[in-house]
Order: C-alpha cells, then sequence, then structure tokens
C-alpha cells in the first residue's frame, strides 16, 4: 500500500487508537515519539557536545515532546536550554509532566523575555504541533519572528510553528531547516507554499498503529517506493512486438530536442518499439541521435501539418516542443478522435487550452502531464494550492482521464478512485528545460507495455524522479540536464 496522508484530526484518532489497542499510556507515547525525534537528529546531523542547543517548547503536547528532547538530550551529555513558550498557563498533562521533570526551564510570558540566544548554535522547535489552528498572533508571533530573523540552524519536531497541518501558512511560521514529523507528512508539506517553512522533512516512526492509520477514510497518498510492486517483470520468451509500438508526436523547427528526449524517454522505460513523427528538419537529427527509434517526418518543413492515422501504434505521446500552429492543432483534433492510449504534454495542452471542442475530445485513455502554468492556463488561475487541486479534482471527474500536475511534489489523480498521489522522489535539479520531455516519453513507454493510465503515470513520475535524484548526486544539482535524467533511469 502506499502511505495515507491523514489529517490532523485523523492522526489525533491515530495516537488515540494506538494508546488503546497497543496498549500505551499517552506519557509513555510521548516518551517514545522523542526518543524517536532524538535518535533521528542525531543519525541526520553531528552535533558537537559543546554546541549550545536552545529548544522552544510550547504549552501543549509538542512542548511535551520538546521538555522530553531536552531531558534525553542531557542526559546523552549535550549542552541543552530549554524555554517554557507559555501561551496558555495551564500547560497540558503530558507537557507539564516533562516540565517537572526538568530544572531550570526559562519562562518566556512576552517580549521582555526573549532571549538573545548569542551563544546558541541550534535551535530546536517545540512550540506548536498538530494542535495548531489559524494563525500566530501576538508576542509568540513576535517570538517565532524573533527566532527567524536570528537566521540559526532550526529543526522542527512534527511541525513547523505556526503552520497548520493541513494548510497553507499564514503570519509568522518558524523557517527550518529540517522537520521531523511522526509516523506521516501532514498535507501541508505537500503544498508548495509551505516550501520555505518546512525545509527538508523526515518523518519518524513512532509506532502508532500502521492498519488503522492505512484504513483511515483519505484520499491522499504518498508516492514511494511502493510503486515497485506494480512493475511487471520481463518476460523470458518475449519479443520487441510484446512491448508495443509507441508514436512519440514531438518537436519543430528549433524544438528538436524536444523529439529526441521523449523518445529516449519511451526507449529507457523498456517500449518495444518507437517511432517518432517530426517536421522534415528533425530527421537527421533524429536519425543520428536516436539510432534506436524509427522517424517519420511531416511533409512540412518546420512544423507538424498532417494529420496521421495512429493504428499500427498502440499509443501515442504528442505535445513536447510541437508549437501552437492552426495545423498542428488538426493534427492534435485528428489524434484525440482515434481513443488511442495518449500522453498529452506541452504545446499540446496549450493548444487544448486555446479550443474548448479539444478539452471535449479527451478521453478515459489519456495522460495529461500539465505543469502549474499549463494546468492554469485550461482551467484558470488558482489563488492557492489547494484551490489548484480542487480544480484537478474536477477536471479529472469531468474528462475521466489522468492528470499529473508537475511541481516539486507532482500531484496525480486517479479518475477511477479519485486517489491523490504526492511524488516523493525528485530534486530541485530536475527543475530545468527538457525534464519534461523525458517524463513524457517515460509515461508513453509504460503505456505501450500495457499498463493502465494511472499505473504508467505512477511508475513513469515516481521513476523519473529516482533517475534525477541519481542524475543529482553525480552532477550536481545545478550541473545536471534533462538528457542526465534518462541516463540514470533504471527500471
Ligand atoms: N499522544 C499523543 O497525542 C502524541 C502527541 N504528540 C505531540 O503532540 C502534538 C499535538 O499536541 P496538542 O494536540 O497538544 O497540540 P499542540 O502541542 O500543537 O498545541 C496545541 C495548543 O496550541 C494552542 N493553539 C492552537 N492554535 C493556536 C493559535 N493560532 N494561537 C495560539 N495558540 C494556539 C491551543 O491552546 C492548543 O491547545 C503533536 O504535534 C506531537 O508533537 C507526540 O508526543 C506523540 C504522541
Ligand atoms: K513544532
Amino acid at each position: 500500500m502506499f502511505n495515507k496522508i491523514i489529517t490532523a484530526s485523523q492522526m489525533k484518532l491515530a495516537d488515540a487508537f494506538t494508546m488503546q489497542s497497543e496498549p500505551i499510556s499517552s506519557i509513555d507515547l510521548m516518551e517514545r515519539a522523542s526518543h524517536a525525534f532524538v535518535d533521528a537528529i542525531l543519525h541526520s546531523i553531528s552535533i558537537d557536545q559543546t554546541k549550545e542547543i536552545a529548544i522552544f517548547c510550547g504549552s501543549g503536547n509538542n512542548g511535551g515532546d520538546g521538555f522530553a528532547v531536552t531531558r534525553i538530550l542531557q542526559e546523552r551529555g549535550y549542552n541543552v536550554n530549554a524555554y517554557l513558550v507559555q501561551f496558555r498557563t495551564d500547560l497540558s498533562q503530558d507537557c507539564q509532566k516533562n516540565f517537572n521533570r526538568l530544572t531550570n526551564v526559562e519562562v518566556i510570558d512576552g517580549t521582555k523575555d526573549f532571549p538573545s540566544l548569542e551563544g546558541t548554535d541550534i535551535i530546536i522547535d517545540a512550540i506548536f504541533g498538530y494542535g495548531f489552528k489559524g494563525k500566530t498572533r501576538g508576542w509568540v508571533a513576535d517570538l517565532i519572528q524573533h527566532i527567524n530573523e536570528l537566521d540559526k540552524l532550526v529543526y522542527a519536531i512534527d511541525t513547523p510553528s505556526g503552520l497548520e497541518s493541513d494548510g497553507i501558512g499564514k503570519g509568522q511560521v518558524i523557517k527550518a531547516k529540517e522537520t521531523y514529523c511522526f509516523q506521516r507528512p501532514k498535507l501541508a508539506f505537500f503544498l508548495p507554499e509551505n516550501g520555505e517553512f518546512i525545509g527538508d522533512w523526515k518523518s519518524v516512526n513512532i509506532g502508532l498503529n500502521e492498519q488503522y492509520i492505512q484504513e483511515i477514510d483519505s484520499k491522499l497518498f504518498m508516492l514511494n517506493d511502493h510503486v515497485k510492486t506494480l512493475v511487471q517483470p520481463r518476460q523470458r520468451q518475449s519479443h520487441k512486438g510484446t512491448y508495443g509500438h509507441v508514436l512519440i508526436i514531438a518537436g519543430a523547427y528549433g524544438k528538436i530536442g524536444a523529439s529526441v528526449l521523449a523518445t529516449k524517454g519511451a526507449l529507457r522505460t523498456g517500449a518495444g518499439l518507437v517511432t517518432t513523427l517530426t517536421p522534415r528538419c528533425g530527421y537527421q537529427i533524429l536519425q543520428s541521435t536516436v539510432p534506436e527509434a524509427m522517424c517519420i517526418t511531416d511533409e512540412n518543413e518546420k512544423i507538424i501539418a498532417t494529420p496521421i492515422d495512429t493504428s499500427r501504434f498502440s499509443v501515442v505521446g504528442i505535445g513536447p516542443g510541437i508549437g501552437v500552429e492552426k495545423e498542428t492543432k488538426k493534427v492534435l483534433k485528428n489524434i484525440l478522435k482515434q481513443h488511442r492510449p495518449t500522453v498529452i504534454d506541452a504545446d499540446a495542452l496549450n493548444l487544448i487550452s486555446s479550443d474548448e471542442k479539444l478539452l471535449k475530445l479527451l478521453h478515459p485513455n489519456c495522460v495529461l502531464t500539465p505543469h502549474i502554468k499549463e494546468f492554469d492556463r485550461i482551467v484558470g488561475q488558482s489563488k492557492t494550492s489547494l484551490e489548484r487541486f480542487e480544480k484537478q479534482r474536477k477536471f479529472v471527474e469531468e474528462h475521466e482521464c489522468v492528470v499529473v500536475l508537475k511541481d516539486a511534489y507532482t500531484s496525480i489523480i486517479s479518475p477511477i478512485t479519485g486517489n491523490q498521489y504526492f511524488n516523493t522522489s525528485g530534486c530541485s535539479g530536475m527543475a530545468t528545460g527538457g525534464s519534461g520531455d523525458v517524463l513524457t516519453g517515460m509515461i508513453t513507454g509504460l503505456l505501450a507495455q500495457g499498463y493502465s493510465p494511472i499505473d504508467a503515470a505512477l511508475i513513469g513520475v515516481y521513476y523519473h524522479g529516482v533517475a534525477g535524484q541519481a542524475a543529482a548526486e553525480i552532477r550536481g544539482e545545478n550541473g545536471m540536464i534533462a538528457s542526465d535524467i534518462l541516463d540514470f533511469i533504471r527500471l
């Protein structure tokens, strides 16, 4: 199963269920979570025992974790000072218990108590956890601003304080270098608006009941390496016909590179045969750069202008670099009418955004791969990513096709189950020209082998990200280019 992403209130229920079923008391669960946090952070960064660590603890259970973490680190010989951020005078029961186990906690009750933290090297943020709602106000907001302005290394327990687990950061929010969340990332972690608060996130297993979490009513999933189970082994007794025949329709004068990248993407995912249709100007380029593919050309020198019968191909991938000329639009329209499994990308999406009639021709065997701007051109601007995801869901329901909304955490929605998957592979080095063309080729290559549109999208997106990460390890995130992604596809 892909890991479910659940809301803050569902997480609270998972905590309660675990306590009752295991059974474990809430204070012991807090202790387990705090040990898990300490183990994870010490595994991730090496902290010299001479370094000064400041831990800001709120009055709720996140603060309780903070006090427990203080004690555990002190017992291990680290130099830690705890501060109680007293946004409420009555501490939660478990917070009070862990507070009582410490001596020398400084209390912050207003601006006058803000520490200067001159000698502090590391800050651990345990002010608010998943119980936070709305936005920070008054001196608590000022304290968060103060911490952010110090520009120190900040590590957040469970979530950066001031961020609602299921929403977009408003007001002052801690800007963490890393966030260590318990058991599951929050929906907030996948929203681009929150990137600056969360930093890198890691989930820390605190032994909550997994079966209970997986049975919670949620349509949100993490796309992770469980995707491996969808990949079918190649058969010993097979030939190239077993793995489908891809038709890539890509490229225009000055953009033949897009067709090269998409063609290679299809080949690298295991398609049996790949034929690429380009304008005449693309012929030599294609033939010399991708000898494994066949190349057919349009009569036109610079654009693809002539409709093509696709009956001898199993699938079509259309869009990278084709331009938005009206003749090319006719080719796209004709393709959509042929109802072949089709991946629609880039300029093909731009053509769709300019003509409602094309939108009506989408069918359940289509996979659309827009980035945010392309998607907005089709469905209109959204004020927030949450609004855009709503539009993605509506679009998928209305047109019954898979939409792969490309971003740092690409969101894929299935028209059959309504499940939304957030991809967890990939890196920022992939934000470079041509990276999307490779993905188009990959998903098309998978469709050709008989994968369903949703499985082809999930496998393609995940392995595209894995290949990107591998490329970045060798080339660096700045140095890598889209061709490097192709070199590291391993399926
Ligand atoms: N047994 C459990 O439930 C466990 C909980 N754990 C920790 O507990 C956390 C959740 O604890 P809580 O539910 O106590 O919540 P928090 O520790 O997030 O604190 C919530 C409190 O913050 C205040 N608050 C909320 N919004 C505010 C706003 N806008 N301005 C000012 N104050 C606001 C409210 O008084 C609320 O009671 C988790 O994030 C995790 O760190 C862990 O210890 C693991 C076990
Ligand atoms: K926190």
